[in-house]
């Protein structure tokens, strides 16, 4: 039997870089969503390991051993011992390196299969290690609730996830490296989020958002793809936007909505406008 998986994107609702720590990587302080889009990762044991990539956005990833699926597979297989063949299944929907996690939600569904397939528990110390040696931002993406992340991001403290919103998500198609992007910051020690309060909707969230909160790696990737600032402005432009952001390192930047309806609405108008970009209204919860 086939066990599929979905890779959901990773929405960085806020971003703020606090600290450097000595081996280079930057201690952060952020708020994560989850969409309602993203990739499908579908594990099936067979006579032979294979790994085929297709979807929309297949052309622009190699099915080579760097693929962080194989680099997820690779690294289960020395800690469990398997060695069982399989083919695996990628639908790549999410555009490549576009700062919305695709290839660490790719990896995280990966061990997310492969320990549903196996009997193992995700919470095993070993399987986490492994999902943060992949990247930064596995862990979450194993995790897969809105959380509170700190640390590089392995401090996960998840949230009700009670507060639904619609996301805009858009990507000018220009693809962003996440380490150059990191070395064009100005500031490194930037102050902490706020306290967070109780809110009761999501544009209370989106209000809380917009006043005290920041994406810090905004202004070194615009520096690097101009593109981001025209995009963040038509997103600020859409009738019912309660606040524009690009998420993680760019360039996919995302407006937040009352619901997906106004998100559906605001994106037609936006798809209309931008026949280049990459358009995709959706839900997220918080
Ligand atoms: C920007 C975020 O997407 C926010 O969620 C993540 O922090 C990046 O997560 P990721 O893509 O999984 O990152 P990794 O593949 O672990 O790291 C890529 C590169 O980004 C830089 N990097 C990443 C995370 C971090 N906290 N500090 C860093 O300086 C490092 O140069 C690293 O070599
Ligand atoms: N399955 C995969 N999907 C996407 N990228 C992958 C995958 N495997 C390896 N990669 C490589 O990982 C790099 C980062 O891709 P990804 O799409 O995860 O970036 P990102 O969205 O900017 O991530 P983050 O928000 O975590 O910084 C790309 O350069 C890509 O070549």
């Amino acid at each position: 039997m086939p066990v599929v998986e979905e890779a959901r994107a990773k929405v960085n609702l806020a971003l703020h870089v606090v600290g450097r720590r000595p081996d280079g990587y930057h201690d952060l302080d952020m708020l994560v969503a989850f969409a309602g889009i993203g990739d499908t990762v579908t594990l099936t044991p067979g006579d032979a390991d294979r790994f085929v990539i297709d979807g929309p956005m297949a052309g622009d990833l190699r099915a080579d051993g760097d693929n962080l699926v194989l680099r997820a597979l690779r690294g289960f297989r020395e800690l469990d011992g398997r060695t069982d063949p399989l083919a695996i299944g990628l639908v790549k929907r999410l555009p490549v390196a576009s700062g919305i996690g695709g290839g660490s939600a790719d990896a995280a569904a990966t061990l997310r299969g492969l320990c549903r397939l196996y009997g193992r528990s995700l919470d095993d110390p070993a399987i986490t290690a492994l999902a943060l040696s992949l990247g930064a931002d596995v862990p979450m993406c194993l995790d897969g609730r809105p959380a509170r992340v700190a640390g590089v991001g392995e401090r996960i403290a998840p949230t009700a996830g009670k507060l639904a919103f619609g996301l805009l998500l858009v990507n000018p198609r220009v693809g962003v490296s996440t380490p150059a992007v990191f070395r064009a910051l100005g500031r490194r020690d930037n102050p902490p989020l706020p306290a967070l309060p109780a809110f009761g909707t999501g544009t209370d969230l989106a209000a809380f958002l917009a006043a005290g909160t920041r994406n810090d790696l905004e202004p070194p990737a615009k520096a690097i793809a101009p593109a981001i600032a025209d995009v963040l402005a038509a997103l600020a432009d859409l009738p019912g936007v309660r606040l524009a952001r690009m998420s993680g390192s760019g360039a996919t930047c995302f407006g937040l909505f009352d619901d997906e309806a106004d998100a559906r609405m605001a994106g037609a108008r936006l798809a209309a406008d931008h026949p280049g970009w990459w358009v995709e209204p959706t839900e997220g919860r918080f």
